[in-house]
C-alpha cells in the first residue's frame, strides 16, 4: 500500500533524510525511531507528499502522492508537528470543520470518533481550556474522522499522562486489528509502542540505519529499546 523508495530531502544547511526505503502493508505498525534531529518528522512529511524531495518517491498503491495530493487526503490521517487546534472553537466545532472536508461524515460518525479518543464528554468545551493531552486527543479525532487506511503519527503521546497513553495505544491497537489500518508512528518513549509495533525503522543523522520486523528483533534482543540503543550506537560509529 505505501511504498517509499530512495526518499531524499536535503534542507539548506545539508540536514534532512537520505535514501529512505520503506514498505507499509495493511495492518502493519511501523515505528520510526531515532534521536532528536535524526529526520523522523522530515521523513513523515516527505512520505505524505507535504514537502518537495530531491530524489525518490512515496507511492500509494503504486501512485506518487507528490503528484496526487488527493490520495493523501483520502487515505491518510496525518498528525505531524505540534497539535495546534484553533483555541476559540469547541472540540465539537473543530471536528465539524474537518467533517466538511470529507463526504458522508454525519453526526453519528462525529460522536463515534469523539468517543474513540475519549473526548465525547469534553466536546462542548473551548479548546483553549483543554490540557495538552486533550489537545492531542482532539487532533487525533480530526485525523481519524474519515477512517483513513494509514495513520502517520509524529510523537502522538508527547505531553500525555500514563493513563492517557495507555488508553490511546489500546484504542489504536483495536483499530488496527479490527479495520486493518496501518500506522507509522514516531515516539521517544519506546515502551509506549513496544508491544504493538510490527516493524521498526531506525534513523540516525538522516540515514536509515536498519529496518527490521519486531518478531525478528525480539528473538535477538530483550526489548525494542535495547535494539534501538544498539542501532543508534552503530549510527554514531558510522558517523565518527
Ligand atoms: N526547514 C528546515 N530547514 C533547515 N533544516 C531543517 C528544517 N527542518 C528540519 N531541519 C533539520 O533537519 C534535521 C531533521 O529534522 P527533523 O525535525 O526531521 O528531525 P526529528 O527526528 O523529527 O527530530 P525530533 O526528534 O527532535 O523531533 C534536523 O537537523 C533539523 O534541524
Amino acid at each position: 500500500m505505501l511504498e517509499v523508495k530512495n526518499l531524499t530531502k536535503v534542507y539548506p544547511g545539508g540536514r534532512g533524510i537520505q535514501g529512505l526505503n520503506l514498505t507499509v502493508n495493511a495492518g502493519e505498525v511501523v515505528a520510526l525511531l531515532g534521536p532528536n534531529g535524526a529526520g523522523k518528522t522530515t521523513a513523515m512529511q516527505a512520505m505524505a507528499g507535504w514537502i518537495r524531495t530531491e530524489r525518490g518517491e512515496s507511492l500509494w498503491n503504486g501512485v506518487s502522492v507528490a503528484d496526487r495530493p488527493d490520495l493523501t487526503k483520502q487515505h491518510m490521517g496525518l498528525m505531524i508537528g505540534e497539535p495546534t487546534p484553533y483555541a476559540y472553537l469547541t472540540g465539537y466545532d473543530y471536528l465539524k470543520l474537518y467533517a466538511k472536508l470529507y463526504p458522508g461524515i454525519d453526526e453519528a460518525r462525529m460522536q463515534q470518533t469523539l468517543d474513540l479518543v475519549g473526548m465525547a464528554p469534553h466536546q462542548k468545551l473551548k479548546i483553549k481550556k483543554y490540557s495538552t493531552g486533550m489537545k492531542q486527543r482532539i487532533e487525533l479525532a480530526s485525523v481519524l474522522l474519515h477512517q483513513p487506511k494509514l495513520l502517520i503519527l509524529d510523537e502522538p503521546f508527547s505531553g500525555m499522562d500514563i493513563e492517557g497513553r495507555w488508553e490511546l495505544t489500546t484504542m489504536l491497537r483495536s483499530l488496527v486489528s479490527e479495520t486493518g489500518m496501518s500506522i507509522i508512528v514516531s515516539s521517544h518513549q519506546v515502551h509506549d509502542i513496544e508491544d504493538w509495533i510490527t516493524h521498526v525503522c531506525i534513523l540516525h543523522d538522516g540515514q536509515q540505519i536498519e529496518t527490521a520486523g519486531a518478531e525478528q528483533i525480539r528473538q535477538l534482543f530483550s526489548s525494542v529499546e535495547e535494539y534501538y540503543l544498539h542501532c543508534v550506537a552503530k549510527g554514531r560509529r558510522g558517523a565518527a
